[in-house]
């Protein structure tokens, strides 16, 4: 007899998990509607961006110490509202420290810009939730280099360089150099029980909601192709697939993704936190 489970035993995004991939990547599409997309690309404040070689970005409340500590402010109410209420109806961040994101990235690629495949390192819990704003665009999935997969480990942990906030000038795109460890890690999952397909790619579609914790977070590498146009994605090259809210448009356009401007808000929990700032300001207050 099948066990009569209550609706809090079940996991809440159990069904958006991508299949084939390692523990865990979960892809909600139209996590928001095209007004509340609208509404947040205009409340970005524009005088905030640092301008990179392949992108721009925004750290808010602000960039991290140079020991990864976050100095304790509020999050602005257009990046809270709906996406972090709407994160706590999933538990998202139930599990990390603060239980709620405390730092969120605003990066904007324009059309053939990109980000080199990085981990985004020891800085925050290993959860990290990444609105998608404007347009489609791949995420690669990559291992790290030099890691030796096996059946329980399918791609394991090696140093390599963290931390998104400047990514630009520590890691290499697929097509540096990187391939050698990429085919080896696909040859050794193919042949392993998880069957794990890497390296691949995400397609992040507009109001899409990609999340990456625990393995996924820690064990792989992810990137974006400074390509103009994203190709041959089709079922059986794009890992989230099956979760697209509408495949038809890339079947349409004969497997292709003509890149646009696309901006991400990426959502983490900085674990290192100092209210240093309030303390003295409420010391002073007190007098
Ligand atoms: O734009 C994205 O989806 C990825 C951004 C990213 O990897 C980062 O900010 O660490
Ligand atoms: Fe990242």
């Amino acid at each position: 007899m099948a066990a009569n489970l209550a609706p809090s035993d079940v996991e809440p995004l159990h069904n958006f998990r991508i299949p084939d991939l390692p523990p865990d990547f979960y892809y909600i599409p139209n996590f928001i509607t095209t007004e509340e997309e609208a509404s947040i690309l205009r409340k970005i404040p524009a005088q905030r961006w640092v301008t990179l070689s392949h992108r721009r970005l925004q750290a808010h409340p602000s960039t991290l110490t140079p020991n990864n500590t976050l100095l304790a402010s509020p999050l602005q109410p257009f990046l809270i509202t709906p996406v972090v209420d709407r994160f706590k109806t999933l538990d998202i961040f139930d599990k990390t420290p603060h239980r709620t994101p405390n730092h969120v990235l605003i990066n904007e690629y324009k059309r053939g810009e990109g980000i080199m495949p990085h981990e985004d390192g020891s800085a925050y819990a290993e959860v990290v939730a990444t609105v998608s704003l404007g347009a489609s665009i791949c995420l690669q999935i990559s291992p790290k280099p030099g890691d030796t997969p096996s059946e329980n480990n399918p791609c394991p942990e090696s140093s390599m360089p963290d931390d998104s906030q400047d990514a630009d000038d520590k890691h290499n795109y697929p097509g540096s150099g990187n391939e050698d460890t990429i085919e080896r890690c696909a040859t050794s999952t193919s042949s392993s029980r998880h069957q794990y397909k890497i390296p691949t790619r995400i397609l992040q579609e507009p109001r899409s909601l990609l999340i990456t914790t625990g393995p996924a977070y820690t064990n792989l590498l992810h990137g974006i192709a400074p390509n103009e146009v994203d190709e041959d994605l089709s079922p059986d090259t794009v890992a989230n697939w099956s979760l697209l809210a509408e495949p038809q448009i890339i079947e349409a356009a004969g497997g292709r993704n003509e890149r646009a401007t696309r901006v991400s808000l990426t959502y983490r929990d900085v674990l290192k936190v100092s209210s240093a700032a309030s303390k003295v300001f409420g010391g002073l207050g007190k007098r």
